[in-house]
């Protein structure tokens, strides 16, 4: 049975999430992520969407050379050519260019005609197939669309030059028995079935994504779409990581593998959860904290005597380590790049100098280091490279119902530091003032969000902000052991990319 291929758009409908906003450095932080774990196509964004959309598609397609990157275009003649211009450079382009088919969507949004949506199937994607050596077509809101009219669709767009046809369940509608029969369908009704790949793209707005794929899959679907961690617009997409895992362990059933590097998997969920700010789930099947946990006696008994009694995947399988070797506080160089090559980072010589300086401080407070606080770092710590601004020293007053009061200095990239405070109605607020009078602007907050990475009283406080000026949103990202000073990081973060999107306009 044939491979099937995987379309990771974690960097497209990912970044659709509400709340998530990552610049050039942290697309292709993720993108370079990506193609290690063995993804076939990354969609990585919409290049007609904005200049700095265009230039993260145009870099990581000029970047990559394992995997197809591809940009999303409307059946617009703009959107195509501007998509083009961004992807040319790539070893093996690719545009996705789509077009809505329900009823709903032509009489309200299009406000087409089937004839007219035709139409333009037909010249847009001939226009594309002049363009780009692969062509992949999306009829948007398939599964409420008429399925003689999108069987007819999907011909007309194989006859204009696409080569992969994809049927997304773009408002999560459907339920597997039913989107298994629409794949079967197509394969019956429509004539050049066999001519293209079909794909699968699921949301999961009724909790069916996952499963919605895997129906796909067996019923003729050669490529599915999803995204690391389930993130995406609404509820999010199909989690690739979980049908990879089903297809890999469930062989017997599907037959059908796929070239993700399963070990990959916890690597690759942290790095995109620390850069988007999307926490994953505790009991978030396969990238969960609790996804290996076994608490209750019954279960641990069984584990004990025979781990397979209650464990259908090893945590070793995707990349969980369980490490005999304890880093902390006595460890040195040698122990800590042991276990950061065993966790798969290929850290270059500065990168190692400073998350290992990272790792230590921490060790002068956390008494285990454990893998997802190295994971953290290294996130923490590449989010930090090249920074314009950067913490050197927070102290606050805090006193119980009164006003708040922080000093704060910053380092900026020549070494020069300033100092100031402010108050606030609260500590953060007040550190917050205290940055905000350093670095002479008047951003606004629009996101604060905390997450604590691992358990227990000295775990790791990771923050992520988004900070607003003059209609241009940036995100920010810290990580330290102390709640106030992840806050004070992950605010000079944010406030140095605005700083530098403000100083590129004026030059
Ligand atoms: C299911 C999905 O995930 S689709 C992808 C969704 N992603 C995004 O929208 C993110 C990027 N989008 C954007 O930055 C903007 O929406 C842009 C740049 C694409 C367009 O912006 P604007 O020109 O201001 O249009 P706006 O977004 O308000 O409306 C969309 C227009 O595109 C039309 N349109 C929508 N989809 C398509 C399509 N596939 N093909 C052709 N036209 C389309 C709509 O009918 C509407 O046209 P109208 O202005 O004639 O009414
Ligand atoms: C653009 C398409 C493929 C999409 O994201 C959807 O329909 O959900
Ligand atoms: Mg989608």
């Amino acid at each position: 049975m044939s491979r099937i291929q995987l379309f990771d758009t974690t960097l497209r409908d990912g970044e659709q999430s509400p709340g998530v906003n990552l610049n050039a450095v942290e697309k292709l932080q993720i993108a370079r992520q990506l193609e290690r774990l063995g993804m076939d196509i990354l969609e990585v964004g919409f290049p007609a969407a904005s200049h700095g959309d265009f230039l993260g598609v145009q870099q990581i397609a000029n970047t990559l050379k394992n995997c197809s990157v591809t940009g999303l275009a409307r059946a617009k003649e703009s959107d195509i050519r501007t998509a083009y211009e961004a992807l040319k450079g790539g070893i093996d382009p690719r545009i996705h260019v789509f077009i809505a088919t329900s009823e709903i969507h032509l009489k309200h949004k299009l406000r087409m005609s089937r004839q007219e949506v035709l139409e333009a199937v037909k010249y847009h994607v001939e226009l594309c197939r002049e363009l780009f050596p692969k062509v992949q077509f999306s009829a948007e809101d398939a599964t409420r669309t008429d399925y003689v009219f999108l069987a007819q669709v999907a011909e007309i767009a194989i006859q204009a030059g696409a080569e992969v046809i994809n049927i997304p369940d773009t408002v999560g509608y459907t339920n597997p028995v039913e989107y298994g029969r629409l794949f079967h369908y197509l394969r019956q009704h429509v004539p050049s079935f066999e001519k293209a790949i079909f794909s699968c793209h699921c949301h999961d707005d009724l909790g069916m994504a996952v499963a919605n794929s895997l129906a796909a899959i067996e019923n003729g679907a050669r490529q599915v779409e999803g995204t690391m961690n389930g993130i995406g617009e609404r509820a999010g997409n199909a989690a690739l990581e979980e049908i990879a895992v089903a297809l890999h362990i469930r062989q017997d059933h599907y037959g059908t593998p796929s070239r993700m590097k399963l070990n990959e998997i916890a690597k690759t969920s942290t790095l995109v959860s620390r850069l988007t700010g999307m926490a994953v789930p505790r009991n978030k099947a396969i990238v969960g904290a609790n996804a290996f946990a076994h608490e209750s006696g019954i279960h641990q008994d069984g584990v004990l005597k025979e781990v397979t009694t209650y464990e259908i995947i090893s945590p070793e399988l995707v990349g969980v380590t369980n490490n005999s070797l304890v880093l902390g506080k006595h460890s040195g160089r040698h122990a800590f790049i042991n276990r950061m090559e065993l966790l798969g980072y290929e850290l270059d010589e500065q990168e190692i100098e400073k998350t290992f300086k990272a790792f230590k401080s921490l060790t002068d407070t956390k008494k285990e280091i454990t893998d997802a606080d190295l994971h953290a770092l290294v996130a923490g710590g590449k989010a930090s490279y090249n920074q314009p601004f950067e913490i050197e020293h927070v102290q606050v007053h805090f006193v119980s119902n009164g006003t708040q009061s922080a000093t704060v200095r910053v380092k900026d990239k020549d070494g020069n530091e300033v100092e100031d405070a402010a108050t606030g109605a609260g500590s953060i607020e007040a550190v917050y003032n205290a940055i905000q009078r350093i670095l002479n602007m008047d951003c606004t907050l629009v996101d604060y969000r905390i997450q604590s990475i691992t358990q227990g009283q000295d775990a790791l406080a990771q923050v992520h902000v988004e900070l607003q000026l003059d209609g241009c949103r940036v995100s920010g990202y810290g990580v330290a052991q102390d709640v106030l000073e992840a806050s004070a990081r992950a605010y000079v973060h944010a406030a140095g990319k605005l700083k530098e999107v403000f100083a590129e306009t004026r030059s």
